[in-house]
């Protein structure tokens, strides 16, 4: 039975039911449709002519596409076969209720919620095509931690096979180590579970809990596998301070930190001080210890999570709320394949506005955006800019970052856990006890 939106004694939350629109694949073939919430949609990067814009070939604003809580009359994909698809008309997109702001590099922003602001097309192709080989050739290195690390002998130089020897073969964990076998299924959806806000008091809690945790415990349920079903199996990977899903939390407790990539933490920190935050500020007290003044001056990513998604993939509606200061902001990153982020308030039961985020997008979310309800309920298929185009003269491990991404979206994501002047407690080494 579909889910009307308009139903509010509906058992789902509005954010819920959002989220089950855009992740609908019960007809195969076709999308979920964007007419559905064209009013509240922001799509603030597509191109002018839709003869350009991938969201629109791929049919998302075809008519075909209205599922059943739209219109009860749709006709079967297959209706139309041999035929040209119609490929349907976009609307206009309103952002009348939307603050617009200049940043200091020239560039346009958009306050698309308090506090979260949306720069289209941040990136250049450039930019675009160095990250998404960086994300995968670079920040997937050791030390940083790998969705797939603690079930997988994953190999130091995993990426590096992928593009040269992609059929070799990887071992689980437990088939080549006498580790104690627990049964846990390997986290392909990143386990988010329910947070308090975090704040500075919460650093010796946050030390004690993860105190007694000694790391997830590896799956004897799982077969060998190839390195190339490996990539296609790794969800993120971990950059600067290690988070632990289990926890929740920062592993504060380790002994030598993780340096955040330099180039990285320069571009989020080159965004953060170009946005001119009084503007974005105007109408929210400042939140947050250190308050947004400072943020052009200080602001510095000390950790960071690389999602990757294959077209299937979701992340469900949660909040990032695990950060000693609250209030710092979040620079994520788009690349590749187009998604569906639904961004909603510190509410589930407030309707969240879908946004398009597409290839070289930046959302910036800060203050009382950093409370706010998100998710990614879809990856857009067959929206692939046409820049990720292999070309002959691409390096092997350059074709290998387009072979990965023509299936896929990643998106970076780096935070600030420890405000500037934190002085973290130093922690004692537990010594044998004497009588
Ligand atoms: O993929 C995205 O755009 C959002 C990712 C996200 O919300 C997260 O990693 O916490
Ligand atoms: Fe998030």
């Amino acid at each position: 039975m579909p889910v009307s939106l308009d139903d509010t004694t509906s058992k789902y939350t509005a954010f819920r039911l959002a989220e089950k629109h855009y992740k609908n694949r019960s007809v195969k073939g076709k999308f979920p449709s964007l007419r559905l919430h064209q009013d509240s949609l922001i799509d603030l990067s597509r191109p002018i002519s839709k003869e350009d814009d991938p969201v629109w070939l791929a049919g998302w604003w075809s008519p075909f596409n209205e599922s059943d809580d739209f219109n009860h009359s749709w006709k079967p994909w297959n209706s139309s076969k041999g035929k040209e698809r119609d490929k349907g008309e976009r609307p206009d997109i309103d952002t009348s209720g939307m603050k617009q702001i200049q940043l200091a590099d020239g560039k346009q922003g958009w306050v698309v919620a308090p506090g979260c602001i949306l720069i289209p097309q941040y990136l250049s192709v450039n930019d675009q095509l160095n990250l998404v080989h960086s994300s995968l050739a670079e920040y997937t290195l050791p030390p940083n931690p790998l969705s797939l690390s603690t079930h997988y002998d994953v190999p130091k130089n995993l990426f590096e096979l992928y593009a040269t020897e992609p059929n070799s073969p990887v071992m689980p964990k437990y088939l080549i180590s006498s580790a104690e076998i627990h049964s846990t299924q390997p986290p392909r959806s990143r386990p988010l579970i329910e947070t308090e806000p975090a704040s500075v008091l919460g650093y010796e809690e946050i030390l004690a809990r993860n105190k007694t945790w000694t790391g997830d415990a590896p799956s004897d349920k799982l077969k060998e596998k190839t390195v190339l079903q490996l990539m296609t199996d790794m969800r993120w990977a971990n950059l600067g301070l290690i988070y632990q899903w289990t926890t929740k939390s920062y592993d504060f407790g380790r002994e030598e930190s993780i340096p955040f990539p330099k180039e990285l933490a320069e571009l989020c920190h080159t965004v953060v001080a170009a946005v001119p935050w009084a503007e974005v500020n105007s109408d929210q007290s400042p939140t947050g210890s250190s308050g947004w003044k400072n943020w052009p001056n200080d602001y510095k990513p000390d950790t960071g999570i690389v999602n990757f998604y294959q077209v299937k993939d979701t992340l469900m509606g949660h909040v990032d709320r695990s950060e000693l200061d609250p209030a710092r902001p979040l620079v994520s990153l788009s690349l590749g394949h187009c998604a569906i982020l639904l961004l909603g308030s510190a509410s589930r039961h407030d309707p969240p506005r879908p946004i398009i985020l597409r290839s070289g997008d930046c959302l910036v979310m800060s203050g009382e955006g950093r409370q706010a309800y998100h998710g990614v309920p879809r990856i857009m298929d067959g929206t692939l800019p046409s820049h990720f185009s292999p070309l002959e003269s691409d390096t092997v491990t350059m074709r290998a970052a387009k072979q990965f991404i023509s299936s896929a979206r990643i998106n970076i994501n780096a935070r600030q856990v420890f405000p500037p002047g934190f002085e973290r407690p130093v922690v004692m080494a537990e010594g044998p006890k004497s009588d």
